[in-house]
C-alpha cells in the first residue's frame, strides 16, 4: 500500500466508502492502512473513531497502524498513541454516555449489568409480577431476556419479534410487554444500564437535536470493521454520527455475518451504499492473501450452496498447497487422539502450537480434548468458553465491590447477602427493604439484624461494605473483601484450590486499573475470556494452542486448523436447525472456520457419540452423519482420512504429515 505524504489534502473526510470482500482478502489489513494513511497525511489521531467487533480486534488494529506509521516515518515510533477512541460499539457507547449524562437525563455514576446480570434482575422482576407461577410455562429468564435483547437490538416491535424469531413463547406478549416494562423501570430505579441500553442510549442520544450534531462532530473519521455483523441500532448510530456519510467506512464480508441470532442484519453492509446520497462508492477485493487455492476452492464451493448465491470466488494470491483433509474417526477419543497426534508432528515439524488451532461450534465440544491436553501437559488457551466472570466465585467478589460501588444496586445486593449462612432470598430481600428506610447507605448495614445463623460474621461482613462504600482508594480493596471471603469459599462451592487461583487472577487484573469504577465497567464490557482452570495461564514467552470457539475466531487466522464434529448435529447445530436462514448461519460459520486456515485445514468427523452409561446395557452410542453442508459432490475437493487403531505417532506420520522426531520428544522429557 502506498502513502503518499502530502499533509493536509487525504486527511479531509471523504464520501462514505464500503470495502466489501471475501475471507482473507486483506480487509483489516486495508482498514489498518486507510487510518494509517489518515493520519501520515495530517488527521488529528483523537478525532478518529475506530470501532472493531471487539476490544482485542482494536488492540491488534492500533498495533498494525503504529507499526505501518512509524515505518513510513522511518521509524518515528508512537505516531498512532494518539488514537483513544478505538473499541467496540458497546465501549465507546458506555464512555460517551458518561461525558453527556446530565444531558440526557442519566446519572453519570451508572453502573453496568453484564449478561448474566441481567437475566437475574430479569428474574428478579419475573419473580414480582408472580410471572413464575402461572399454570402454563412461562419463559425462562434467560429467554425473557433474548427476546427483550433481540427486540431492542433490531429495533422490531414485540409481536413481530415473538412471531419471527420466538412463536412458541408469542402466546406470551401481554405478560411479556409488562415484564420488560417492569424490567426497565427497575433498571432506571437502581440506576443501572444492561449492555443493551448502551447500544439504545446513544442511539436515543443521537436523535436530540444540537447533542447529536456535538457527538458527531468529535469525529471527522469513523471506521467499522466487520460491518457485517452489526445490527439496525449500530446502522442507525453510525447514521446518526455520519448523516452524510462524509468521513465513514466500514468493512466488511457477508459471506461471515454470523451473528443474526443476536439481531445483526447482513442487511446493514447489502444496504449500506444506498443510505446516502449520493450513494457509497464500493470497493471490492479479490485476490485472497491467506489461504492455499485447495482449501480455498473446498471453501468456495461449499459457500457456494447456500440458498443465497455469494458471488466472491476466492483467488488464492499463494501459490501450492495440499487439499484439506476430511478425517473420519470411529469416537470422540479417536478425534482426540489424532488431532493431538497431528499437532505434535506439526510442532516436530517446526510448526509452532501458535501456529495452530482447534475450533469448534459449540465451547463443550472440546470437553475431551481439553482434559487429554492437559493430561499431555500440552499448553493451551481457550477462547468463547465458560467466561472468566461467569464463574460464581468471581461474581461473589464482583458483588462486594458491586454493592459498595452502587448501593442501588439490588442484584448485587442479594447476590452478596446470601453468601452469608442462614440468608436466602427472603431474608435478603428483608433485609435490603430494612436498609432503604436508615437512609445511611451501606452504613445502616451495621444496625440491621440478621438472621441468627448470620448473626457471628455480621459485624465483619456490615463493616467490611461500610468502608468499601466509604473508600476512595482502590488499591487493596479486593484483598480486603478476600479476607472476609476466602474463609467462606469451601463452604460454598466445591473444589475450591482452583478457584483461589482465579481470585489471585482477578487481584492481579484489578492493579491494572485505577479505579473501581473503571474496573468494573471495563470487566463487564469485555471480560477476560477464560479462567484456564485446568490449562494454567501460559507464560508469555511459552508456546501454546489455541482452543476457540467458531465465533470467537473470527477474523483471525493459523497455519493449522482443526474443525472438530463435523457432523449434523453439531454443525448446524442441532439447537438451530428450525428455520432456513438459521441453517444458512449455521453455513456461514463453517465457512469462517474453513477460512481460518493458511496451509493445512482437517475437517474431523467421528462416526458415533458416546451418550452416557447404562447399567445394563453398558455403553451407548448414536451414529453422527457428515455435516450436510459438505455433500458426496464436494468429496473429490477433499483428501479422505480414516483414522484406525494405529498408535497416534504412526498414525500422524501415515496421515502425511511431517515425521514425527521421537528422539527429540524423548530428550525433550528432560529439557
Ligand atoms: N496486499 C497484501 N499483500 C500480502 N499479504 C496480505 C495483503 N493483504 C492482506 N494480506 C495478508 O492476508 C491475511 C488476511 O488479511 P486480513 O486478516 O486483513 O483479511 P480479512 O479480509 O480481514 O480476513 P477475514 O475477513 O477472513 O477475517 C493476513 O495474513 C494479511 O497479512
Amino acid at each position: 500500500m502506498v502513502h503518499g505524504i502530502t499533509p493536509g489534502a487525504a486527511a479531509t473526510p471523504g464520501p462514505p466508502l464500503l470495502v466489501i470482500a471475501g475471507a482473507g482478502t486483506g480487509k483489516t489489513k486495508t482498514l489498518a492502512h486507510r487510518v494509517a494513511h489518515l493520519l501520515l497525511n495530517g488527521a488529528d489521531p483523537r478525532r478518529v473513531l475506530l470501532l472493531t467487533f471487539t476490544r482485542r480486534a482494536a488492540q491488534t488494529m492500533i498495533r498494525r497502524v503504529e507499526r505501518i506509521t512509524a515505518a513510513a516515518r522511518e521509524g518515528t515510533p508512537g505516531s498512532a498513541a494518539g488514537i483513544d477512541w478505538a473499541g467496540t460499539f458497546h465501549a465507546v457507547a458506555n464512555r460517551l454516555l458518561r461525558l453527556h449524562a446530565p444531558r440526557i437525563g442519566l446519572a453519570e455514576d451508572f453502573t453496568l449489568l453484564d449478561r448474566s446480570d441481567s437475566a437475574d434482575l430479569m428474574d428478579v422482576v419475573r419473580d414480582e409480577l408472580r410471572l413464575a407461577r402461572t399454570d402454563r410455562r412461562f419463559p425462562r429468564k434467560g429467554t425473557c431476556l433474548a427476546i427483550y435483547s433481540y427486540a431492542v437490538n433490531a429495533r422490531a416491535a414485540l409481536p413481530a419479534v415473538l412471531e419471527k424469531q420466538f412463536p412458541w413463547c408469542a402466546e406470551w406478549a401481554d405478560e411479556l410487554k409488562g415484564l420488560f416494562r417492569a424490567y426497565v423501570a427497575e433498571k432506571q430505579r437502581q440506576n443501572l444500564l444492561d449492555y443493551d441500553d448502551l447500544l439504545l442510549c446513544w442511539e436515543l442520544m443521537m436523535r436530540v437535536p444540537g447533542l447529536a450534531e456535538e457527538v458527531g462532530a468529535r469525529f471527522d473519521h469513523v471506521l467499522v470493521d466487520e460491518y457485517q455483523d452489526t445490527n439496525l441500532l449500530q446502522a442507525s448510530i453510525l447514521a446518526g454520527l455520519k448523516p452524510g456519510g462524509r468521513g465513514l467506512t466500514v468493512v466488511g464480508d457477508d459471506a461471515q455475518s454470523i451473528y443474526a441470532f443476536r439481531a445483526a442484519s447482513v442487511r446493514n453492509i447489502l444496504d449500506f451504499p444506498e443510505r446516502f446520497s449520493p450513494p457509497a462508492a464500493i470497493v471490492r477485493l479479490h485476490a485472497n492473501y491467506r489461504s492455499t487455492q485447495p482449501l480455498l476452492d473446498a471453501a468456495n464451493a461449499m459457500i457456494a450452496l447456500a440458498a443465497e448465491g455469494f458471488e466472491k470466488e476466492l483467488q488464492a494470491a499463494r501459490g501450492g498447497g495440499a487439499r484439506p483433509l476430511l478425517v473420519a474417526v470411529r469416537e470422540e477419543a479417536e478425534q482426540v487422539d489424532w488431532v493431538i497426534g497431528r499437532l505434535l508432528a506439526n510442532r516436530e515439524a517446526g510448526m509452532r502450537l501458535k501456529d495452530q488451532a482447534v475450533l469448534m461450534r459449540a465451547s463443550s465440544h472440546s470437553a475431551a480434548l481439553e482434559l487429554e491436553l492437559v493430561r499431555r501437559n500440552v499448553p493451551y488457551v481457550k477462547f468463547g468458553g465458560l467466561r472468566f466472570l461467569e464463574a460464581a466465585h468471581i461474581k461473589d467478589v464482583l458483588g462486594f465491590l458491586r454493592w459498595a460501588e452502587n448501593p442501588r444496586d439490588r442484584i448485587a445486593a442479594f447476590r452478596t447477602l446470601q453468601l452469608l449462612p442462614g440468608i436466602g432470598p427472603g431474608h435478603a430481600r428483608r433485609l435490603v427493604e430494612a436498609l432503604e428506610p436508615t437512609r445511611r447507605g451501606l452504613a445502616g448495614l451495621a444496625g440491621l439484624r440478621p438472621p441468627q445463623a448470620a448473626a457471628d460474621l455480621w459485624p465483619a461482613f456490615a463493616e467490611l461494605l461500610a468502608a468499601l462504600a466509604a473508600s476512595r482508594e482502590w488499591a487493596g480493596q479486593i484483598e480486603r473483601v478476600r479476607r472476609f471471603y476466602d474463609p467462606l469459599l469451601p463452604e460454598l462451592h466445591e473444589n475450591p484450590r482452583p478457584r483461589l487461583q482465579d481470585l489471585d487472577q482477578l487481584e492481579t487484573l484489578a492493579t491494572r486499573f485505577a479505579t473501581r469504577e473503571r474496573f468494573l465497567t471495563e470487566l463487564a464490557l469485555d471480560p477476560p475470556e477464560t479462567t484456564g482452570e485446568e490449562a494454567g495461564v501460559p507464560l508469555k514467552d511459552e508456546d501454546w494452542l489455541t482452543l476457540s470457539t467458531i465465533h470467537s475466531a473470527k477474523g483471525q487466522e493459523w497455519k493449522a486448523v482443526f474443525v472438530l464434529n463435523i457432523v449434523d448435529g453439531c454443525i448446524p447445530s442441532d439447537m438451530a436447525t428450525g428455520t432456513p436462514a438459521e441453517i444458512e448461519e449455521e453455513r456461514r460459520l463453517l465457512y469462517v472456520a474453513m477460512t481460518r486456515a493458511r496451509d493445512e485445514l482437517c475437517l474431523m468427523q467421528p462416526e458415533r457419540f458416546f451418550v452416557g452409561r447404562q447399567a445394563r446395557l453398558g455403553d451407548r452410542f448414536v451414529r453422527a452423519t457428515r455435516t450436510r453442508f459438505l455433500p458426496d459432490s464436494l468429496l473429490p475437493l477433499f483428501e479422505r482420512r480414516v483414522a484406525g487403531a494405529i498408535p497416534v505417532g504412526e498414525r500422524a506420520g501415515a496421515a502425511s504429515g511431517p515425521p514425527v522426531d521421537l528422539a527429540a520428544q524423548l530428550r525433550g522429557m528432560w529439557d
